[in-house]
């Protein structure tokens, strides 16, 4: 953490110059006001306090009350706001390497923890480049400068003496130190558990109310949050013993320079004025000490969180290295004998998969739940590493030869779950292209058949959906899905079950426009329903994992395996549902 806060220092030499200068002045400064008190008992003992030397005395006091005042603004405004640019510089960091990660990664860490990454953690950095240099700065420059004063206007012996309980502190903060920093760790992975839970009540509490289990989430949410009271607790104690402990031990070192420095004037080695002065910097000196204790505090939350927020910007995905080829347009598309597991399984989810798609055609992925369909095209969206063995090859060569991003360019995939964003309609399928025209953008409504529901919208347009869609239905929410992915003209377009929620009509309606509009491009569509690939020009039916019949839709009913039977079992739900 030091070296990686050295490196940032080092970039913004003007703001930490200005602050350590001024810093430096500030405790030069400081002690001034104590030296006049000195010198105004002493001349006071040996009444010897003129009226030129007492207006002299007050004017140096007050004159550097005034000068303290300002610097101390100064260099800390400046170390502040400092610390509010690298939060902002490394919360944008974060979030650029957060866009780039992928699948596995997100599967590894989960929304709460992430979130406590980009925002507790990422303050506490900012307090401890920001706070913790300035405690460093202020009470080292502090507790140097008070020393030296000390010992060279008071007594060296004094000094010696009462500082001696101070550096048993010292000592004592420095062995909790690694105890400090798992508690630190401990807290704040508690509370990054507790952001998860309420993340998910968020996303499901219409579901606990349906199933009555409010009560039982309350109780459990109860435990939780006495987990990280628990962990708080133990925090606590420890900060609070080490206060009390500093407390004790300034106490007594004030206690040890009072009695010894009132032998010295009794002795005559000091004066009136020097133990009076040096009682007032052994006050200032505790509270330096005191700070310097709370740099452990500030060091510690600012290590662990460091270490969190390292963990993501040097987190892998798990996808090997992705080539660098670019590719214009997607002309042919074979997997050979590719099979594939999850990296968090041992499973193999796809095997011995083979088949090719030629630019125009559109394949049909069917098949039982669970049957692999989504895993299959997820390989060609690169979402996880590809599989350990057989081929994908694009144009000819090998899927990994592309750079991701511009493969990425090239698709327009529609997922199971919709992803919307809490903004306006247009803003939603305006994000498939932002620059398309408003010519494209009606045409991608009118084949996603989204133009009726629009026009019944009170705003068009401009009408907001709410938190992941919430005021549209679920029909809508799949339509606008799909105009978006439709904006962008897409290479490939890939439906992953999403006309699942909009009736048959509506299916067969934005199954012809897609066929119109994207006749020389290609598709892919996974679906339940026989009739969303009824024109496909090749259709796939996977069973755990494998394809277990290929061919055009009328070769699979002339098959008679589990196509025709699907078949002949949708048309009759048909028939019923229209005789009802
Ligand atoms: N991220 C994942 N990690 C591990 N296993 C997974 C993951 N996603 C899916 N699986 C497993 O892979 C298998 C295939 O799942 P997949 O989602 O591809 O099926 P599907 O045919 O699309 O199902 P459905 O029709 O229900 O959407 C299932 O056994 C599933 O449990």
């Amino acid at each position: 953490m030091l070296k990686t806060f050295w490196n940032y220092i080092k970039k913004h030499p003007l703001a930490y110059g200005i602050a350590t200068c001024f810093a430096l002045v500030s405790s030069g400064l400081t002690l001034v006001p104590n030296l006049m008190i000195q010198k105004f008992i002493d001349a006071i003992v040996v009444n010897n306090l003129s009226r030129d030397n007492l207006w002299l005395y007050l004017s140096i006091f007050f004159i550097s009350v005034i000068c303290i005042y300002v610097v101390d603004v100064i260099w800390v405004v400046t170390l502040f706001s400092q610390s509010y640019q690298y939060q902002s510089e490394l919360r944008n960091k974060v979030y650029k390497k957060l866009l780039h990660l992928r699948t596995p990664f997100y599967e590894r860490f989960r929304s709460g923890d992430l979130m406590t990454r980009m925002t507790s953690d990422i303050d506490y950095l900012g307090d401890t480049i920001g706070y913790g240099f300035m405690l460093i700065v202020s009470n080292v420059t502090w507790t140097v400068s008070i020393l030296t004063i000390m010992i060279v206007t008071t007594s060296w012996q004094a000094t010696a003496v009462s500082i001696l309980p101070l550096v048993l502190f010292g000592y004592i903060v420095f062995k909790l130190w690694s105890k400090i920093d798992v508690l630190y760790e401990n807290n704040r992975d508690s509370v990054a558990k507790l952001s998860n839970e309420v993340l998910e009540m968020v996303d499901g509490v219409r579901v606990m109310r349906a199933y009555g289990k409010k009560e039982l989430e309350q109780a459990r949410f109860q435990e939780r949050t006495s987990q990280v009271l628990k962990k708080a607790n133990n925090l606590v104690v420890y900060n609070g013993s080490i206060g009390q402990v500093a407390k004790l031990l300034t106490g007594l070192s004030m206690g040890i320079g009072l009695t010894y420095s009132g032998y010295l004037v009794s002795q005559g080695v000091m004066t009136l004025g020097q133990l009076i002065a040096f009682q007032i910097y052994l006050g200032m000196l505790s509270g330096a000490v005191w700070g310097l204790s709370d740099i452990v505090l500030v060091y510690q939350q600012g290590n662990v969180s460091f270490r969190k927020i390292d963990e993501l910007l040097t987190a892998e995905d798990s996808l090997e290295k992705n080539g660098q080829a670019t590719i214009e347009s997607i002309e042919h598309i074979e997997f050979t004998d590719y099979a594939f597991n999850y990296p968090t399984s041992d499973e193999t989810t796809l095997k011995k998969i083979d088949f090719s798609l030629k630019r125009g055609e559109t394949l049909g992925i069917v098949g039982k739940t669970g049957s692999g369909k989504t895993t299959l095209v997820r390989q060609l969206l690169r979402q996880y590493p590809v599989g350990a063995s057989g081929e994908i090859n694009i144009n000819g060569r090998p899927i990994q030869a592309y750079s991701v991003k511009n493969m990425e360019g090239l698709i327009g995939y529609v997922p199971q779950e919709h992803i919307l964003f809490s903004k306006t309609v247009g803003h939603n399928i305006r994000f498939g292209n932002n620059s398309a025209t408003d010519l494209e953008m009606n045409a991608a409504i009118a084949s996603a058949d989204f133009s009726i529901d629009l026009v019944r919208m009170a705003d068009g347009l401009e009408t907001l959906i709410g938190e992941k869609g919430v005021s549209i239905s679920g029909g809508q929410k799949q339509r606008v899905s799909i105009a978006r992915a439709l904006i962008r003209q897409p290479e490939l377009l890939v439906l992953d079950d999403s006309l699942s929620a909009v009736d048959a009509k509506t299916e067969r309606a934005i199954i012809n426009n897609i066929r119109e509009i994207r006749q020389d491009k290609t598709n892919v569509i996974v679906t339940h329903r026989l009739s969303a690939v009824a024109e496909a020009d090749k259709v796939l039916v996977l069973e755990d994992g494998e394809i277990i019949e290929a061919g055009t839709p009328s070769e699979l009913l002339a098959n008679k395996g589990w196509y025709y039977e699907q078949y002949m079992t949708q048309q009759m739900e048909v028939k019923e549902s229209e005789n009802i």
